[in-house]
């Protein structure tokens, strides 16, 4: 994550057909939703759906919930309405779909800039695809409106011909592919969704994972997997409190004209002083986010 930027520990998805999931996400405690027009919609409910997120985008309500539109892709009769109906609507973010490759982003910017959206209105990319995960870098780079990526594992699992494993072992070289691109390019990225939405230990465990790979948070299906990836991807007291003691012990060593400190018996350089501020930074900008609540 970005210094000092928005969390985005949990996002949740809800279908942009169901009003009650549109009026219900003004009160959950998630960090962004993501207002679905693409595969939680059944075709006939599309172009009904596109009309219901714009007027509840433009209504407001939500807060400091980030609010991303996922769109439906260029290749389907609704992907450009889409676009054009979200712009006019300026919500935080149009998330793309199936994302491939650069022109993909490059399309859906001029749509955008045609539509009216503010500069304000960023891109995010769905990367569930072989060749998206392969070009990860070029398209994490590609644009000055793109500010993250959201993994699409079920996506990613159908197109490997792969399984939906505990360890999640078959998705690693996607999961690291993408991470790496929008790592080098500046990028948030937010892992794909835990579908058993009733298995709490699993989805923790999932959690735990995406964060430890280097996520920034979880793309969630229903209400009650936010407090847990809340939870999981906000730094823990201890961790907080181990920050601090090894920025306080580190300004001591170099008071001293020493380069490097030791804190519970691990050294601590500079590269483990900029990540500790970093984690300082993020609670407290969670913090902050929190109480304003
Ligand atoms: C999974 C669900 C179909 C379950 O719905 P339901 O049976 O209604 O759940 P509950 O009765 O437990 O709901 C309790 C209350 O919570 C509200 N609710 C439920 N889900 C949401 C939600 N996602 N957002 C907001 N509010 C929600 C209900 O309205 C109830 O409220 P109340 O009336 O006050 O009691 C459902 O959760 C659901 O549809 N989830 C989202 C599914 C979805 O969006 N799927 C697409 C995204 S996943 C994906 O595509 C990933 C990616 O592309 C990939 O390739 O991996
Ligand atoms: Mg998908």
């Amino acid at each position: 994550m970005p210094q000092d930027a928005h969390p985005f520990r949990s996002v949740l998805y809800m279908p942009g057909s169901r009003p009650r999931a549109l009026e219900k996400a003004r009160t959950l405690a998630a960090d962004a939703l993501i207002l679905d027009l693409e595969d939680a919609v059944a075709p006939a409910e599309k172009p009904n759906a596109r009309e219901l997120v714009a007027e509840a985008v433009e209504a407001g309500g939500y807060g400091k919930r980030k609010l991303l539109v996922r769109v439906n892709g260029f290749d389907t009769e609704w992907g450009e309405a889409d676009i054009a109906r979200a712009s006019a609507a300026q919500p935080d973010a149009i998330l793309l779909p199936k994302v491939e490759s650069a022109a993909d982003i490059a399309r859906a910017a001029l749509l955008m800039a045609d539509a009216g959206a503010g500069e304000h209105v960023r891109i995010w990319a769905m990367m569930e695809t072989p060749r998206g995960a392969l070009n990860a870098l070029a398209i994490a780079e590609s644009h000055p409106r793109l500010e993250g990526f959201v993994l699409g594992t079920n996506d990613l699992v159908k197109d490997l011909g792969a399984a939906h494993t505990p360890d999640r072992l078959p998705l690693v070289t996607s999961l690291g592919l993408c991470l790496l691109g929008a790592r080098a390019a500046g990028l948030v990225c937010v892992d794909g969704v835990y579908n058993a939405f009733q298995d709490a230990e699993g989805l923790r465990a999932a959690c735990v994972q995406g964060r430890d790979m280097g996520f920034d948070g979880k793309t969630l299906i229903h209400p009650d997997q936010i407090a847990i990836a809340n939870e999981v991807f906000a730094p823990s007291t201890d961790a907080v409190a181990l920050a601090r003691r090894q920025v306080e012990a580190f300004e001591q060593a170099t008071a001293r004209g020493e380069g490097v400190a030791v804190v519970d018996g691990r050294i601590v350089e500079n590269l483990h002083v900029v990540t500790a501020k970093r984690l300082i930074e993020r609670a407290e900008t969670i913090a902050a986010l929190e109480s304003a609540a």
